[in-house]
């Protein structure tokens, strides 16, 4: 997967490429992930990247000349190097909340530009023009857009082939198929008189992979009710959540 990111900070994308799951799908080139940063652009003697706002206003927003034309070389770059004109991304709390779903759909996207923006972010009119798709990663305000960028890029990267190792599998990951994860456990066996449920140490696998799909059918029960919302359930999901209501009515 190719990844191209528009950041005034691309160092903090270290604590993406540095290390982890992510820092061995670049190794591995299983991950492509190139930088671009306006400042790069700035012509000016001061080498702005922010400018002010129309209508006043605090804050600033980012240079509008210096940040499109670092989105220009990275959607160049792009199709230079998959041969596919690029999804470009802008993170804002104005764009589609994300969620497992969103994720997936923009891993098999092909090639992505992600805009990390600045300040009070970004003209509209380059919203318009050069943005294809915005998203939020939640209803609250940060600082800037590259911490939204790494979750994106991380979330993203976990479902690339071959990006996980057999012991952290994606399919075993909590939002897989819609459900919150099933509670986990290792040792001490007893932790301040709490035990591992029987059920894990009982080598009894199926029993144990029925145990976990109806601990996350009730989590997400108890927990997040809107995630089963018109999620059909098969009879046997049926059974196993109405199991767990019935051991939990109060
Ligand atoms: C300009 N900048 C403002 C702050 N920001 C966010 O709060 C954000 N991005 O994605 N989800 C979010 N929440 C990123 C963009």
């Amino acid at each position: 997967m190719w990844i191209g990111v528009v950041s005034l900070f691309p160092d903090m994308f270290d604590a993406l490429t540095q290390q982890g799951v992510v820092g061995r799908a670049v190794e591995k080139q299983r991950i492509a992930l190139e930088f671009w940063n306006p400042r790069d652009y700035a012509t000016d003697r001061h080498r702005s990247v922010d400018d002010r706002p129309y209508g006043g206003g605090p804050g600033m927003l980012m240079k509008v000349d210096t940040l499109r034309a670092a989105i220009f070389a990275a959607r160049e770059r792009a199709q230079q190097a998959t041969g596919l004109v690029p999804t470009v991304i802008y993170l804002s709390p104005q764009g589609r909340k994300l969620d497992q779903q969103g994720v997936q759909a923009l891993a098999s996207a092909g090639p992505l530009v992600v805009v990390a923006g600045r300040y009070e972010g970004i003209d509209e009119r380059v919203v318009e023009s050069d943005i294809d798709e915005e998203w939020s990663i939640g209803d609250y305000v940060l600082s800037g857009g590259e911490l939204p960028a790494m979750v994106l890029i991380d979330a993203a990267a976990r479902l690339i082939p071959g990006v996980l190792g057999h012991q952290d599998s994606a399919v075993e990951d909590s939002f897989n198929d819609g459900l919150l994860d099933c509670p986990h456990y290792t040792r001490p066996e007893i932790i301040d008189g709490r035990q591992v449920p029987d059920v894990l140490l009982s080598g009894n696998h199926a029993a144990i992979k029925r145990w976990r799909l109806k601990q996350s059918l009730g989590r997400t029960w108890q927990r997040r009710p809107d995630l089963l919302e018109g999620r059909p359930l098969d009879a046997e999901q049926r059974k196993l959540l109405n199991e767990f209501i019935e051991e939990h009515a109060l």
